[in-house]
């Protein structure tokens, strides 16, 4: 059986019409200009945004890092507090969390020196860190991930994306990953949905990727170039 399914999810007057299964252990990358409804995609399997159509099924455990907001400098609250009350109210249990758990989560995406820095006096990467450490400390069955690279220098882009890679692989996690760009996520992504202004598509990289694809979705001429292994749309 999947691990979501969308049928005929629209959210009026963004998206329409979405039928989409995303297995285990998967690697969906999500793609699309400003303001399509990426991020509404993301919501709609929280359940904090209600489709107008159709349905969606999402599985309990969902780890989740979303777009890049700067915490309050002055909140009070230690990274190691931030990361257990993800556990402690995630949807795992309801037993306090042990330290050791929070300092794996930690461990796992390289932030364990961060543990007793107060979360608003920390740089934006090391930010994009600590929520990393909050997704995948609930032992996700699902990561949705909002632009997650953002603020993060080419080795921690690297680090984050071998780290959802070996999740997936290892424990089966499905990854739904929303980007401007697909470079960093070229090597690991198994299908894209690029949403578009009016429609959308669904298929593998070199089905989606292409010119009269997006020339389509775009309703304007698109060309998508490959330069170095990487992919260029103009
Ligand atoms: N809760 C909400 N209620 C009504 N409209 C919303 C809500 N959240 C977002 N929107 C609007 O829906 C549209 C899509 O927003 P969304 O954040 O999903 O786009 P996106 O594709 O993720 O964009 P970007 O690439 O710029 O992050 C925007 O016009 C936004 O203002």
């Amino acid at each position: 059986m999947s691990l979501l399914t969308f049928t005929g999810a629209s959210v009026d007057p963004l998206w329409h019409d979405l039928t989409l299964s995303v297995e285990p252990g998967e690697f969906l990358t999500v793609l699309g200009p400003n303001g399509v409804g990426k991020s509404t995609l993301l919501n709609a399997v929280l359940g904090t945004r209600s489709l107008t159509s159709g349905s969606v099924s999402a599985p309990h455990r969902i780890g989740f890092i979303p777009q890049q907001r700067m915490f309050d400098t002055d909140l009070p609250i230690r990274v190691r507090d931030l990361v257990g009350l993800s556990i402690e109210h995630g949807t795992m249990s309801r037993r306090r969390p042990r330290r050791s758990t929070i300092d794996a989560a930690l461990a796992e995406v390289g932030a364990s020196g961060l543990a007793d820095r107060r979360v608003g006096t920390l740089s934006g990467g090391q930010q994009q860190l600590v929520r990393q450490a909050q997704a995948m400390a609930t032992d996700p069955e699902l990561l949705l991930c909002d632009e997650p690279l953002l603020s993060l220098d080419l080795s921690a882009q690297r680090a984050a994306v071998e780290l959802l890679d070996r999740r997936r692989r290892e424990q089966d996690t499905a990854v739904i990953f929303v980007t401007h760009s697909i470079n960093p996520v070229l090597a690991v992504t198994d299908r894209v949905l690029y949403l578009g202004p009016d429609d959308h598509v669904t298929g593998a990289v070199d089905e989606v990727m292409t010119g009269p694809v997006l020339s389509r979705l775009y309703g304007t001429d698109v060309d998508v170039a490959e330069v170095n292994g990487r992919m260029v749309v103009v």
